[in-house]
């Protein structure tokens, strides 16, 4: 090291300034001079060495830059810049930086400048990088290998997990993923899928067959117009040929903005669609039900209309036919009635056909058995109670009245009701108004009355025991049921109506009654009337042997009435001519269910109605009477 020492320090820094791979210039400022330039300038810049150079004839154009860099340069000792572009040897722009030191002679100030070419420094870099993973070795690129795995594994991870199935198309449509849900819902493998044309496997045609052409398809029409489509209702078709009901994203892939394929998520919406269907099946169904029932009870009503509005009152006698014109007289009114009759006479037939004939038919009927309430509990049944009003009110219960809003109530027994109640019921007659037992609060209630009784209530009034006003509230219709005994015309027909009843007991449907059976019926004298003669007839059904009825009647043999001649006495009402054709009509109808049709002969109707059968039978063909119709089985 000595020997070089010697050399001295000008010829060792201008060997290497000659030796350096840097191009370096010293540069004359202040005279714009290149005053010296190593071999590695001279190649870059296309210098003859030794040769004066200006260094701004190096930079064409370039002055203001060059006098910032030249002045930085000599003001801070050192400074670079990146914004010199020098004339190159070959003519082709170089990027370079420019570093400037200051060097202070005698003869006044130099700049040494470096010249790093930026292309060859990158270059550097990266042999620099590889050669760092080179050193590293193996387990370098492993590092970076197991960190790509990761990544790839983490993806299929979150693509195994989700439902939905997804798959991926690229630019010319052929698939280039599948998930395993994908895979589940169609039935293939995405080994079969990817690579082949995903509209031509499983979108080709449409749920009602018709062909899908690729065209319409909203998948590939994301990569032609770079949107997302969503489709709520598609089917895709799977391996087997069946039909996937579906609802759909296609979402365009970009890379570096240009669209180079779609995701699709899809999700199966079967059971979704199979749950709509059963429910618009489920309307559907009550739908057609409801329109049934309205068919059915327009034909009921039509039926109700043609069976005459006896509703369910039985009976061609004069009484029957006024009872049932005074129904449908009341029954649209509001007005309360008084039915009265003896028990068992048809007093509460006859509250139910007024209810049901009136417009309150849709509410409810409420009967009370006033005979039957204890004293003490009248007003609680009637109005209701608070809890604990008295010993035993556990809850608060509602009343008679109250249930009955809107509707209808039928005091049966009217006359059992304890004076001191009377005018509570007056009340609520008259007002509508009534309080619960233990509470203050009053309430109103909107109800029609109808009450019966087989007590003499005028007599009743005048003994005391029942209170006028409201006698007189009750009985603004009277009604009065005539006993079975002062109308033995409707004996027969009310004996056949219950033989005839629905839900007899197997093979009783066969028994008739005999001419024999009707004489004894109308020989007897009713005193429990038509619930006795209902009792009478079930009996008979009961004790029925060999298909022949067998009728108990107490104290059976003494003829009391006789049907066709049965007087009707002082009382009979006064009949319109309208009305002497309708009975005319009813009797002759009630011959020949009693004679179960036959029109001439022994028991037939003619003999029945001691008319000849000639006359009966053009009677009958006048009225369009068919005797047939009352033909009796068996
Ligand atoms: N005209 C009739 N047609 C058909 N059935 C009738 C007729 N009259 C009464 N009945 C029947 O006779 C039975 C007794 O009738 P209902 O209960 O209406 O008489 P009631 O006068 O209210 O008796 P009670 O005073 O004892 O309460 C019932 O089964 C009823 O259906």
């Amino acid at each position: 090291m000595t020997k070089f020492r010697e050399m001295g320090q000008s010829q060792l820094a201008a060997l290497a300034l000659q030796a350096s791979p840097e191009p370096l210039l010293m540069v004359d400022p202040f005279a714009d001079l290149v005053v010296e330039a190593n071999p590695a300038a001279c190649r870059l810049l296309g210098l003859a060495p030794g040769g004066d150079t200006r260094f701004s004839a190096l930079h064409p154009g370039q002055m203001p830059a060059l006098i910032v860099f030249t002045q930085a340069a000599l003001a801070k000792g050192f400074w670079w810049t990146r914004n010199l572009t020098p004339r190159s040897a070959e003519g082709r722009a170089v990027r370079l930086e420019y570093a400037g030191t200051r060097i202070d002679t005698a003869e006044g100030p130099l700049m040494l400048v470096g010249l790093t070419d930026l292309d060859e420094r990158r270059r550097r870099d990266t042999d620099a990088d590889a050669q760092f993973y080179m050193q590293g070795g193996i387990a370098e690129w492993q590092r970076v290998a197991r960190f790509f795995r990761d990544l790839e594994r983490e993806n299929q991870l979150i693509l195994r997990a989700v439902g939905e199935g997804i798959y991926g198309v690229n630019a010319e449509g052929t698939t280039t993923f599948v998930n395993p849900a994908a895979e589940r819902m169609l039935g293939w493998s995405a080994e079969e899928l990817v690579g082949t044309d995903m509209h031509a496997t499983v979108h080709h045609h449409h749920a009602d067959g018709s062909l899908y052409p690729q065209g319409d398809c909203p998948i590939y029409a994301a990569f032609r117009d770079g949107a997302v489509h969503q489709v709520a209702n598609e089917v895709f078709w799977r391996r087997d040929g069946r039909p996937l009901w579906v609802e759909y994203t296609s979402t365009p892939i970009r890379d570096r903005g240009e669209v180079v394929g779609a995701v699709v998520v899809f999700r199966d919406i079967g059971q979704r669609r199979e749950a709509e269907e059963r429910l618009r099946a489920a309307h559907d169904e009550v739908d057609a039900l409801h329109k049934r029932l309205e068919l059915e009870n327009a034909y009921l009503q039509e039926e109700i209309r043609r069976e005459g509005n006896h509703r369910g009152i039985i009976g061609t006698s004069a009484q029957i036919q006024t009872i049932l014109r005074q129904v449908e007289l009341v029954a649209p009114t509001d007005a309360s009635v008084l039915i009265t009759g003896e028990s068992g006479t048809g007093k509460e037939l006859i509250a139910r056909a007024i209810h049901q004939a009136s417009d309150r038919s849709a509410r409810p009927l409420i009967r009370v058995n006033c005979a039957a309430i204890p004293r003490e509990l009248f007003e609680s049944e009637f109005f209701g109670h608070s809890r604990g009003a008295f010993t035993g009110a556990l809850r608060d219960r509602i009343g008679r009245f109250e249930l009955a809003g809107g509707g209808t109530i039928f005091l049966d027994e009217v006359g059992e009701i304890p004076l001191d109640l009377q005018g509570k019921l007056l009340r609520v007659l008259q007002e509508g108004q009534f309080e619960r037992v233990g509470e203050a609060r009053t309430r109103a209630v909107d109800v029609r009355v109808i009450a019966a009784t087989n007590r003499d209530l005028e007599a009743e009034v005048k003994r005391g025991r029942f209170r006028r006003d409201l006698f007189f509230r009750l009985n603004v219709f009277p009604i009065h049921s005539v006993p079975l005994r002062e109308r033995p015309e409707d004996i027969p027909l009310l004996a056949l109506h219950f033989l005839d009843r629905p839900g007899r007991k197997a093979g009783a449907g066969k028994l008739t009654l005999s001419q024999g059976d009707v004489r004894r019926l109308c020989r007897y004298d009713w005193p429990g009337n038509v619930r006795e003669l209902e009792n009478v007839i079930e009996r008979g059904v009961i004790l029925a042997r060999d298909g022949r009825l067998r009728l108990d009647l107490p104290g059976d043999g003494t003829p009391k009435v006789e049907v066709a001649t049965a007087p009707l006495g002082e009382a009979a009402p006064i009949l319109t001519e309208e009305d002497r054709r309708a009975r005319d009509e009813a009797s002759l109808v009630g011959a020949l269910r009693a004679a179960g049709g036959k029109v001439s002969g022994p028991g037939g109707a003619a003999e029945r109605l001691g008319i000849k059968p000639t006359t009966l039978a053009s009677r009958l063909k006048t009225l369009g009477i068919r005797p047939t119709a009352y033909r009796v089985r068996g």
